[in-house]
């Protein structure tokens, strides 16, 4: 199906960056694939696409490639979440070792309502160019492929805030790149996710879209 005006696949705009949509399968927090996503492709504002791609082509030049992890998310999927975090349960070691899982909207690692779903919020990281990701989250261990920032994406603890400490030196230093190299493209970070980012001046800013993630 045609996108909404205005929304692209990052795929058409920049095909360099890595994608590893991981609410398409299961390799996440819900240990499940979430619903509103029929493809593991990223959708993004136009503004929002363009913006990663100037921040790829400096990355690019130093050897390096951005990932990403999770774009537009539909307004269902953010329910499909909310229901999810609602049916409680203990702690995750994996993902969440020392939340309840009824308390990640609570705590702020999960939004209730999100700005994913206005399509210019994008979750990511920084890899090396040569190294392909396999998926090994989230807390306690790097995601494999990527550089270390400390926790993997999706790590819903302290330690995930973007300038907790303490942090290993590496971890620190790939977090300050991060912040720096998308603040120059136009995005916030969300201080308690290091891996999430809005555009500053983003198209939608009061709306939210519901059409599902699919390929074409
Ligand atoms: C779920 C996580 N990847 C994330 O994006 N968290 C923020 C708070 C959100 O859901 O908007
Ligand atoms: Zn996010």
């Amino acid at each position: 199906d045609p996108l909404p005006a205005g929304f692209v696949r990052l795929d058409d705009v920049d095909p360099t960056i890595r994608q590893d949509i991981r609410y398409a399968g299961s390799e996440n927090f819900l240990r499940r694939k979430v619903d509103g996503y029929e493809a593991p492709v990223c959708i993004l504002t136009e503004q929002a696409a363009k913006a990663l791609s100037s921040v790829q082509k400096a990355m690019t030049a130093r050897g390096l490639t951005l990932i990403v992890f999770d774009c537009y998310r539909p307004a269902r999927a953010v329910a499909d979440m909310g229901k999810w975090t609602r049916e409680g349960g203990p702690p995750d070691p994996q993902w969440y070792p020392k939340v309840e899982r009824g308390d990640l909207i609570a705590k702020g690692y999960v939004g209730e309502l999100s700005s994913h779903s206005r399509g210019s919020t994008v979750d990511l990281a920084i890899a090396e160019a040569g190294k392909k990701s396999t998926v090994r989250p989230a807390c306690g261990a790097p995601d494999t492929g990527t550089l270390d920032f400390g926790t993997g994406f999706d790590c819903f603890d302290p330690a995930s805030e973007t300038a907790h400490q303490p942090l290993a030196a590496e971890a620190a230093a790939n977090r300050k790149t991060l912040l720096s190299v998308m603040r120059t493209a136009g995005f916030r970070n969300y201080a308690r996710e290091w891996w999430h980012f809005t555009l500053a001046d983003e198209p939608f800013p009061k709306q939210r879209f519901d059409f599902p993630v699919a390929a074409d």
